[in-house]
């Protein structure tokens, strides 16, 4: 997979060098770039911004800027004739990023972060990109403003990245992870010591009783979900209950 970013500030992404993302681009799995859009700025200000039309405060992103920036980081072809292309712009109006996204988007073949400042990117951007075919996605990464969008960059890049093939050492650790396949929120973990501050661990996980444990979990798993994320037990398909999960 590749990922391009194209930020004002590419310093900001300098964490992907580093843990399993930086790992798997030294491994060849992830072709992970980072462009500095003022490269593709003309005057000697190397300016990308400028004020809002309608008036109002701060400065907006410009379209020209950003199409030739995007243009060459998208390989100059139409748009349209790139399937498995998508371009991400991570704003705070745009759809909220979730796992089921993040699973999506490791199945891409190029994912193309604009990281806007200031406002905003002008609104053409993502008109002329998706009039011209190409999947164009505006994901939040949660209700709230951040002064760019690197950080939120960051936090996708990190989920999908995980999910690629060959990224994480055991796919099975993969499973039971919170918004996983089973929808609920993750069971808690425990490891050494077995006692710590008077508190010990459930008894159930050192009987060695498999099918004992993994009831255990779910168990814990549904509890956890139905106390701090009950939207999440209401959106359960009804078949992935069953009659014990109903009594608790
Ligand atoms: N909430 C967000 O994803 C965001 C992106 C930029 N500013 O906020």
């Amino acid at each position: 997979m590749r990922i391009d970013v194209v930020t004002i500030f590419p310093d900001y992404l300098a964490a992907l060098d580093l843990s399993l993302v930086g790992k798997a681009r030294q491994r060849g799995l992830l072709d992970l770039r980072v462009h500095d859009l003022r490269d593709w700025t003309t005057d000697r200000h190397r300016t990308v911004d400028d004020t809002p039309f309608g008036g109002g405060a701060g400065m907006v992103m410009r379209p020209d800027v950003w199409g030739t920036a995007l243009d060459d980081v998208l390989g100059g072809e139409p748009a349209a004739a790139s399937p498995g292309r998508i371009l991400i712009l991570p704003t705070p109006s745009g759809e909220v990023f979730t796992q089921r996204h993040a699973e999506e988007l490791a199945g891409a073949g190029q994912l193309v972060f604009a990281c806007g400042r200031y406002e905003g990117i002008d609104a053409r951007v993502a008109g002329h990109y998706r009039d011209a075919g190409l999947d164009v996605r505006e994901l939040s990464i949660g209700d709230y403003v951040l002064n760019g969008g690197e950080v939120a960059a960051l936090v996708m890049i990190e989920a999908v990245a995980r999910l690629v093939p060959g990224m994480v050492g055991n796919p099975e650790s993969l499973v039971e992870e919170s918004h996983g396949a089973a929808g609920l929120l993750e069971y808690p973990v425990y490891t050494k010591p077995p006692e710590w501050h008077g508190r010990g661990i459930p008894e159930v996980l050192l009987s060695g009783h498999h099918a004992r444990i993994e009831r255990w979990r779910r168990d814990e798993a549904l509890r956890r979900t139905a106390a701090r994320r009950p939207d999440m037990i209401a959106g359960l398909d009804g078949t992935v209950l069953d009659k014990h999960d109903r009594a608790l």
